[in-house]
């Protein structure tokens, strides 16, 4: 089968195939959640399959995990492993100084927790996703069942005191029931236009009952791999300063798709 791919797709693939080059033998990896992040486990298991590359995964949440050991990339759980090498993971919304915006598809939690555990972060995204100032993708928030109605309550009252002028949070809907998270707890997505202090908010949020964790990521990613759907990638090292342009070689993303039958 001929696949054609759909420009976001190249790119989002462009920016995964550059990320693991990062990854070298023996690594202990942290796997990312999203259609970005399944693009990098393809490209991972290609590499095991082609080169022997041998990592052992953690996963950021089941579904990765189940992509993870359908296409052979070795999954062991956080606590075998307690620190990793490296994740790579993808952002909703990332920003000059690479603080993110996650939780678009439900994983913060765990994806907090791992990227928090890994000597480095890599964060693969299409170009569209890079923003002077976050907070026009809702803010996910990961609560507890118990109570979240007064949760929800308490977020609002600590959005109006921080003068936040745009605050609409809404509990996320699977169909017709508050969507589940992996944990089996519930999102609250927080409308909020712009986020003008997100490591006050981020501090904040995580002071209120209720509240498990956040989805803004303050000082944890390192590198941003960020793709084109010509190919072209940009590699930007928020420690280094160092910024590299390069291109990949899109031929062989319907490779990939084409070997998984899609
Ligand atoms: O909870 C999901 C994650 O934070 C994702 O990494 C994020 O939503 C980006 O997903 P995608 O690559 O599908 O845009």
């Amino acid at each position: 089968m001929t696949a054609e791919l759909s420009p976001i797709d190249k790119a989002k693939y462009a920016a995964a195939r550059k990320s693991v080059d990062f990854v070298e033998n023996g690594m202990k990896l942290g796997l990312g959640t999203g259609s970005t992040a399944a693009w990098m486990v393809r490209c991972l298991a290609e590499r095991i399959r082609n080169e022997g590359l041998k990592v052992t995964g953690v996963a950021t949440s089941s579904r990765t995990a189940d992509l993870a050991r359908e296409l052979g990339v070795p999954i062991v759980g956080m606590d075998d492993v307690k620190w990793l090498d490296l994740t790579i993971d993808g952002a909703d919304e990332f920003d000059p100084n690479l603080n993110l915006i996650k939780g678009g598809g439900a994983a913060l939690l765990q994806e907090k927790i791992v990227a928090t555990a890994s000597d480095r972060m890599i964060v693969i995204a299409d170009a569209a996703k890079e923003v002077a100032q976050l907070g026009a993708f809702p803010l996910p928030v990961e609560v507890v069942p118990f109570g979240w109605r007064t949760t929800m309550a308490l977020i609002e009252e600590t959005l109006y005191s921080l003068d936040v002028l745009n605050r609409e949070v809404a509990l996320r809907m699977d169909e017709s029931r508050p969507l589940k998270t992996d944990e089996g707890n519930f999102i609250l997505d927080l409308n909020l236009r712009r986020i003008g202090n997100p490591r006050q908010l981020a501090l904040v949020l995580n002071q209120i009952p209720g509240v498990v964790e956040n989805g803004l990521f303050i000082d944890i990613c390192d590198i941003v791999v960020i793709g084109n759907g010509d190919g072209r990638v940009t590699v930007r090292d928020i420690n280094s300063g160092r910024v590299e342009d390069g291109s990949v070689d899109l031929a062989q993303s319907a490779n990939i798709f084409a070997d998984l039958g899609e």
